[in-house]
């Protein structure tokens, strides 16, 4: 028999940013966006953002009084309609600058949409037919279920799931990854295929399993213009509490007007308008939903593909982090390093029994096995036709081969193997626990070999942690992240990964079912979970945690089960995934205190200033030239510090692993702070400037 050996993606891959898809091209995106702001200035759209609704009315209302200053009685003094056509202007330059900002965003969500549109050709399939025949059909006549055969060269049409052939698949349309990848039917980690990706060698057989223009590729075209976007539950809190504050400063504008008139310094109706949208937050108001779309964004940078954006969010909130081993922690090419004879037995009834035990078995561990005891033993004879493979279940954690004459050749977890040959009516060998200990405690995986009631001997399977693991578990601390590591080996290789890999805790020996009852058990003490697989048998788990990420190469029920999906087919991305989450929402929150503090700031700087007839001239401590001159330095601030910081809001803010509380001192500090000092020092500057140019 040929075995025929996986190709195994670089583990861990690169950890830098890595675009799968074509740079958006730089130069059309900003002018692309440079329309899209003019195009939402249309009020059915802006009035979607209450903050920036509010500025966008104030703009229509300058402007009326640009045509007549004596409009709502107003008193009509020298200057007036330059002055308000001058902040008519910034009001203007404040909302086309936000509607900039989601442009941009958006736009690089689209030229990543067009890249994977590029990847959509129709191709001509062909389908099985109920007779067994082969007709010819184009791609988007192909329903769920049907079969199709897709020969070396040829495109595959549609999503599916191997059902029969072993070939080599060109999947760079999809991951960027050059290196082929081995599909094969009946194993969970290479029997899914996309379409729009290309066999390069031999044939498969393929049943579809989504509908046209529902398939995977779609989706995430769906996803990244933006389609599908809607506001997360965070979002729509904080568009609230915008709103709110907006409202409180309309009222206390409102009420400043009697006063203003009272202390005799009567306040124009521009001038009003002006101090109002100095107030209210539009800086994190104009740049809120640019957060957003970016953190979508830089996800799929990762070449990760999320449902929702409310799973994105999602991944900044988790507590609890669950990562299974084989795969995730370690290598995951758990191979097969050498046999262990038991009982007096011989390493090559060992090995004989392996092989045989093996032969059927398609997982890697199995193949892993065979090509070992051919190594060792040469060429083997069997009578193959008249037996039958046991599959490898997690639930028996056995797989094995049983003949016609009634031998049943096992192989297995060690407890799984006595207790089948204990069922058998056989005896456990004496050296058994010592060959388990001995594997164990190296980290590997023993697994023991019997035929009918007699233990054989002990294969080690060797494993590897994946260098770096631990640093990567230790940030997820600092975080105040949990790491559980939940596997189904046994309690001592387990432990002993568990300890070299630093996870906060392990799960030995678990079954699906446990796997699902860990994450219940953590979302009933109110925390959020994160979970990572690959297998069909992670799919109800993938579904019950509230991050779940697939792997490309896993099954589809995991992919479906799962919001996330990486096309690398690297779990350890969970952690960049995590990382990106948190970043967005502390860019939101960072934005957010800058935003508040500035407009604290922008008070204080104009107010004085604005009440110099009324004596409250010492308190322009400021020393701004005129009451004018500091209204529009301050407009002109609040117009400019959107553009200023949208490089930041799509980059977001600079990450570092602390615990939620360091963070939030932290961005009090810088955030806070700098949102404090920084209109006074903008403003002075501004104000000189305009008095200096001689525009009032
Ligand atoms: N092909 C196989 N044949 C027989 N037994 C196996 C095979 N693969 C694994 N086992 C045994 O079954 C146990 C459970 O394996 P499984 O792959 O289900 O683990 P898991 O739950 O996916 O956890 P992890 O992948 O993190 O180790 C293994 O520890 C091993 O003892
Ligand atoms: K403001
Ligand atoms: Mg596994």
């Amino acid at each position: 028999m040929s075995v025929l050996s996986r190709h195994h993606r670089a583990p861990g891959g690169p950890r830098s940013q890595r675009r799968h898809l074509a740079q958006p091209q730089r130069q059309g995106l900003y002018r692309r966006a440079f329309f899209e702001a003019f195009r939402k200035l249309d009020p059915r759209q802006v009035v979607r953002n209450p903050v920036m609704f509010v500025v966008w009315l104030g703009t229509v209302l300058t402007f009326l009084l640009v045509l007549d200053p004596g409009l709502f009685g107003s008193s009509n003094e020298p200057g007036a309609r330059s002055f308000n056509a001058l902040i008519c202007l910034t009001l203007f330059l404040t909302v086309w600058f936000a509607n900039a900002a989601e442009a941009i965003a958006e736009g690089r969500g689209k030229a990543q949409a067009d890249a994977l549109r590029a990847t959509q050709t129709q191709t001509l399939a062909r389908r099985l037919t109920a007779g067994g025949t082969v007709e010819s059909v184009n791609s988007p006549e192909l329903r769920k279920g049907d079969r199709v055969v897709v020969a070396a060269g040829e495109m595959i049409p549609a999503d599916g799931e191997v059902i029969a052939g072993v070939a080599s698949v060109d999947e760079s349309a999809i991951t960027g990854e050059s290196a082929p990848v081995l599909k094969e039917a009946g194993s969970d980690v290479a029997s899914s295929v996309t379409g729009g990706t290309r066999v390069i060698s031999d044939q498969l057989t393929i049943q579809i399993t989504s509908e046209p223009g529902k398939g995977f590729i779609d989706r995430m075209i769906q996803l990244v213009e933006g389609a599908k976007r809607s506001k997360t539950p965070n979002e729509i809190a904080l568009t609230v509490l915008l709103a709110v504050l907006t409202q409180i400063f309309l009222i206390a504008i409102a009420t400043l007007s009697p006063i203003a008139t009272y202390l005799g310094s009567p306040t124009p109706v521009a001038t009003l308008i002006a101090l109002l949208v100095a107030l209210i937050p539009t800086t994190i108001g104009g740049l809120l939903s640019a957060i957003g779309i970016a953190g979508m964004d830089r996800v799929a940078q990762f070449n990760v593909i999320a449902t929702s954006g409310r799973a994105v969010e999602a991944c900044g909130d988790i507590n609890t982090l669950v990562l299974d081993k084989t795969g995730t922690i370690t290598l995951g090419n758990r191979l097969a390093d050498s046999f262990i004879s038991l009982a007096g037995r011989s390493p090559a009834d060992v090995a004989r029994a392996a092989w045989i035990a093996s032969y059927f078995d398609n997982t890697p561990e199995g193949k892993s096995i065979v090509r070992l005891a051919e190594s060792q033993l040469g060429q083997l004879d069997f009578d193959w036709p008249s037996t039958t493979g046991i599959d490898f279940s997690a639930r028996t954690r056995m797989s094995g081969t049983d003949t016609s004459d009634g031998q049943e050749f096992r192989k297995g977890a060690v407890d799984a193997i006595k207790g089948f040959a204990r069922s058998r009516g056989g005896s456990i060998p004496a050296d058994l626990d010592a060959a388990f200990e001995q594997i164990s405690r190296l980290g590997g995986t023993p697994l023991a070999v019997c035929i009918d009631s007699e233990i054989y001997g002990v294969i080690y399977l060797k494993d590897i942690i994946k260098t770096g693991i631990r640093e990567r578990f230790d940030q997820l601390r600092r975080m105040g992240i949990r790491t559980v590591m939940l596997t189904g080996d046994n309690h001592l290789t387990a432990s002993v990964i568990a300890a070299e890999a630093g996870v906060d805790d392990f799960i030995a020996e678990a079954t699906p079912e446990d796997k699902i009852a860990v994450i219940q058990a953590e979302q009933s003490q109110g925390k959020l979970v994160a979970m990572t697989g690959d297998g069909t048998n992670d799919a109800p788990a993938l579904a019950q945690a509230n991050v779940g990420l697939a792997m490309n190469s896993g099954t589809q029920a995991a992919k479906e089960a799962a919001n996330m999906v990486d096309l690398d087919s690297d779990p350890t991305k969970l952690i960049d995934v995590v990382t990106i989450g948190k970043q967005l929402l502390i860019t939101r929150g960072a934005l957010t205190t800058f935003s508040i503090a500035n407009d604290v700031a922008k008070y204080f700087a104009i107010l004085p200033a604005l009440f110099i007839n009324a004596g409250l001239a010492p308190l322009n401590v400021m020393g701004l030239a005129t009451p004018r001159s500091a209204l529009l330095a301050a407009m002109l601030y609040n117009a400019l510090i959107i553009p200023a910081l949208i490089p930041l809001a799509l980059k977001g803010v600079k990450f570092r692993p602390l615990t939620a509380n360091e963070l939030l001192q932290r961005n009090l500090l810088i955030y806070g702070l700098g949102g404090l000092i920084a209109p006074f020092l903008a403003i002075k500057a501004i104000d000189s400037v305009i008095v200096r140019s001689g525009i009032l």
